[in-house]
């Protein structure tokens, strides 16, 4: 699995701080990353202690480690209400706005994560800045790649198509789309920026999460810093 600036220790703090809010009876959507990771493997052995949950995964990955894992799982279309999420991100700002998809799973993760009553980010200090500044991932349409890296172009952003490492051609997401990873330089207004993407044409979910977190569990080399 993919992994960032951060110390496995750092991200390994965070997750096993928010796995531990997590109550019998509870339906836990299950980030993608490595730091999400972490807090799927503390669940697993939450629920080989008897912790009884239904986790709801965000993506084909997620999905496989929460089953070698144990816990029972649900998709996000057969649940209507999801008590707490626990996600990673790219880059968060003070607001609690987020980058997030470079897993690919940007756009089932935002669905997972808007459901919850209760959306906590857990990430490692490298994550954090004043303003948010990072490739703007964009899952679009193959039909739409064109037309959507021409649009973020008049927005004053540049697009690349994100590639695979492992083979000749590009990533393709879970849904079977593209991934155009749109830089945009500082992002003043995320807002604004949010809403012009997702009227894109073929633009299946941006990788901006805006308003959505309602805490950040922060792991440092010696405990744990909670933004809300
Ligand atoms: O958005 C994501 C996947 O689409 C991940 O949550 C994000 O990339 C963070 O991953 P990691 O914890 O490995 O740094």
């Amino acid at each position: 699995m993919k992994t960032t600036g951060g110390t496995d220790d750092q991200k390994r703090r965070a997750a096993e701080r928010a796995a531990d809010l997590v109550e019998t009876g509870a339906t836990v959507g299950l980030g993608t990353g490595s730091t999400a990771a972490f807090a799927i493997r503390a669940l697993g052995r939450a629920v080989e202690d008897g912790l009884d949950i239904r986790g709801v995964p965000t993506s084909f990955a997620s999905r496989e480690l929460a089953r070698e894992e144990g816990i029972p799982l649900v998709a996000v279309d057969e649940v209507e209400t999801i008590d707490v999420a626990i996600d990673g991100a790219d880059q968060l700002d003070g607001d609690l706005n987020l980058i997030k998809g470079g897993g690919a799973a940007h756009a089932r993760e935002k669905i997972v994560d808007a459901m919850a009553d209760r959306f906590v980010v857990v990430a490692d200090p490298s994550k954090v800045t004043e303003t948010l500044e990072r490739a703007v991932p964009l899952e679009v349409l193959p039909d739409a790649r064109t037309a959507a890296a021409a649009r973020v172009s008049e927005l004053d952003g540049e697009a690349t198509l994100r590639r695979a490492e492992r083979k000749d051609g590009p990533v393709v997401t879970d849904n079977g789309n593209l991934v155009l990873d749109c830089e945009f330089g500082q992002i003043s207004d995320p807002e604004s920026l949010a809403a012009d993407l997702s009227a894109t044409p073929g633009v299946v979910e941006h990788g901006l999460f805006v308003g959505l977190a309602d805490e950040a569990y922060i792991g440092t080399d010696d405990g744990v810093d909670v933004q809300s």
